[in-house]
């Protein structure tokens, strides 16, 4: 499959009162046409700072980056009418017009004939789910709905390229669900889709391929199954216990990357890793903090995959 982007020892650096910062370091990738590619890491890990530069927001300070085959330096009036990009959280400022009259003021910016704007924005609000909606002031609308309409006037152009970055931040579940199904179907439609987010479910349901990115540089670049697979070795747990010694189980070091979490009065659901000699007798050992009501060997999610690969990444 053909590369549409492609980066190339890339590096960014922020000259600050106090010195150089350095945003990223090096980095390089690739992305393949029509592919979902996400870009995971901590905060100030370099994510959006990547954004920036191959939307041709920012320039980098060293290295290549090369979008649809165009240099992002020297070729950066090539790039943009064919890509977009949507921030999460982004308000906008036109909270009095509805979300009609939004579309067609944009379609009217990118300069889209007036005969031809009806249909256009008609098709681009069915999409995006906000037909119903059209003829009500953006300002009554949920952050859920704002962020659709962001990637509704984000089509406009019809860009072979979306760049979204944590588009579902703030959102409740059932406005990220609907949010992910449209990142889905316009994934669907061909469009290759670069999506920065903080939650790894999010990433494994959505993305062909990932890139883990901290402290500017990449730790590991894969399909989630093959980055959940590098942790294959990993021996990790869930058990419900009604535990009596609560402190004693919070500090039990044997019990690595412990997670409690109360489900209700004393009963917790609690995950750990442990070490293979301890594997054996976990569950008496456990009998030493409460008692165990349930206990299972867990399946590597992805959430799993980036706590253990970013511990000591970077
Ligand atoms: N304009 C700027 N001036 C100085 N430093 C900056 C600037 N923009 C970003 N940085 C720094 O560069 C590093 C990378 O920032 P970036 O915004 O790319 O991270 P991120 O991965 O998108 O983080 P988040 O998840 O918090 O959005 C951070 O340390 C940040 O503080």
């Amino acid at each position: 499959m053909e590369n549409i982007i492609e980066v190339k020892n890339l590096s960014r650096y922020y000259k600050l009162k106090e010195g150089t910062k350095t945003a990223l370091e090096n980095i390089s990738f690739n992305v393949k046409r029509g592919e979902v590619f996400g870009l995971l890491g901590p905060n100030g890990a370099g994510k959006t700072t990547t954004i920036k530069i191959l939307t041709t927001l920012l320039l980098p300070s060293s290295g290549e980056a090369k979008v649809l085959g165009y240099d992002v330096v020297s070729e950066s009036h090539k790039i943009r009418n064919q890509i977009n990009f949507v921030y999460g959280g982004e308000r906008g400022v036109y909270g009095r017009l509805t979300g009609k009259e939004y579309m067609h003021y944009f379609c009217t910016l990118y300069k889209i004939k007036n005969k031809e704007q009806a249909d256009l924005v008609d098709n681009l609000l069915s999409l995006v789910e906000m037909k119903k909606a059209e003829n009500q002031k953006i300002h009554t609308y949920s952050k859920g709905m704002i962020q659709r309409l962001h990637i509704a006037r984000c089509l406009i152009n019809e860009p072979k390229i979306l760049f979204l970055d944590e588009p579902t931040i703030g959102l409740d579940p059932v406005g990220a669900k609907l949010l992910r199904n449209l990142v889905q179907k316009l994934s669907n439609q061909g469009i290759t889709i670069i999506l920065t987010t903080h939650y790894m479910q999010e990433a494994d349901e959505l993305c062909d391929r990932i890139a883990f990115i901290k402290d500017g540089a990449i730790s590991i670049i894969g399909d989630p199954n093959h980055i959940k697979d590098r942790c294959n070795h990993l021996n990790l747990y869930e058990a419900i216990i009604r535990v009596n010694h609560l402190d004693a189980l919070k500090t039990d070091n044997a019990l690595i990357n412990l997670e409690l979490d109360e489900l209700k009065d004393s009963f917790y659901t609690v995950k750990f890793e442990v070490n293979l000699e301890m594997e054996e007798g976990i569950s008496e050992y456990l009998n030493q903090y409460g008692e165990v009501l349930s206990l299972r060997k867990r399946e590597i999610s992805l959430e799993d995959a980036y706590i253990y690969l970013m511990k000591d990444a970077g």
